[in-house]
């Protein structure tokens, strides 16, 4: 049986949680590596439990470690655990079947965006609530973008105003990601470029700082400063 939040909520958010962190370096996988002595992924849960929108929550977990994410989590908030895949598409796919009938709104959150506010879980849902059938926070790119070619010879500025950097949680309509998880060709990264190719509009919404993914071992420094500052 599914474990369920808030009976009334009408959201289910997959947590893919299954990643290597090759980026971050050598050790466990990068869900269960420790931020303030707590793993990444129960940050995560923990933020995603607080919105009170929320009905159910999956986890992709690494495949060998779903009982000791089970465990981890059952402390934090009830949670269906499933076995992630070698790439996060498979990963978002195994978490997307486990999603019981009743919420009609699927919300996709990196548990790698460990920080991310139960507020920014709440308006990407509200986003898909007021019709919108796929939704992204973003945030503006403030660096100077230039193209360059393969000897990083610059070729051009690139014009950034319109231009967004792209966070999680993203959110759907459900039938709208079952089916492009469906039709889906080669490993994408990202929900919403599935649901681009299908020729859906995604609508962008105001991202947070505070949901940064941690990718390298600078971003769980940050992480870790933002936390002893009261993040
Ligand atoms: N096979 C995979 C790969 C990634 N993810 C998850 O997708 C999220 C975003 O991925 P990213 O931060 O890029 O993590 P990794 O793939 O672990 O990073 P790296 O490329 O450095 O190994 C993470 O929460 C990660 O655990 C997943 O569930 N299954
Ligand atoms: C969805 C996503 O977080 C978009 O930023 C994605 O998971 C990024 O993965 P990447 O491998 O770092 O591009």
């Amino acid at each position: 049986m599914t474990a369920q939040l808030n009976p009334r909520g009408d959201v289910a958010v997959l947590v893919p949680a299954a990643g290597a962190g090759v980026r971050l370096g050598p050790g466990a996988p990068k869900a269960l590596r420790p931020l303030a002595g707590e793993p990444l992924l129960v940050h995560a849960v923990r933020r995603v439990a607080a919105a009170p929108s929320v009905h159910t929550i999956v986890v992709a977990a690494p495949a060998t470690e779903v009982e000791a994410v089970r465990a981890m989590l059952a402390p934090v908030a009830p949670v269906t655990v499933v076995p992630g895949g070698a790439e996060r598409q498979a990963s978002v796919a195994a978490a997307l079947a486990a999603v019981p009938a009743g919420p009609e709104i699927v919300l996709v959150h990196d548990a790698a965006r460990a920080l991310t506010p139960p507020g920014l879980v709440e308006s990407v849902a509200a986003a898909v609530r007021d019709g919108h059938d796929a939704v992204i926070p973003v945030l503006p790119v403030v660096d100077t973008v230039k193209e360059v070619d393969a000897a990083e010879r610059v070729l051009g500025t690139v014009d950034r105003s319109a231009l967004r950097a792209v966070q999680t949680p993203q959110g759907f309509r459900r039938s709208v990601l079952l089916a492009a998880h469906r039709s889906a060709g080669d490993a994408l990264t990202d929900d919403a470029g599935l649901v681009e190719k299908q020729g859906i509009a995604v609508t962008c919404v105001p991202g947070s700082e505070l949901a940064l993914k941690i990718t390298r071992p600078f971003d769980l420094s940050l992480a870790e400063h933002l936390l002893s500052t009261g993040a």
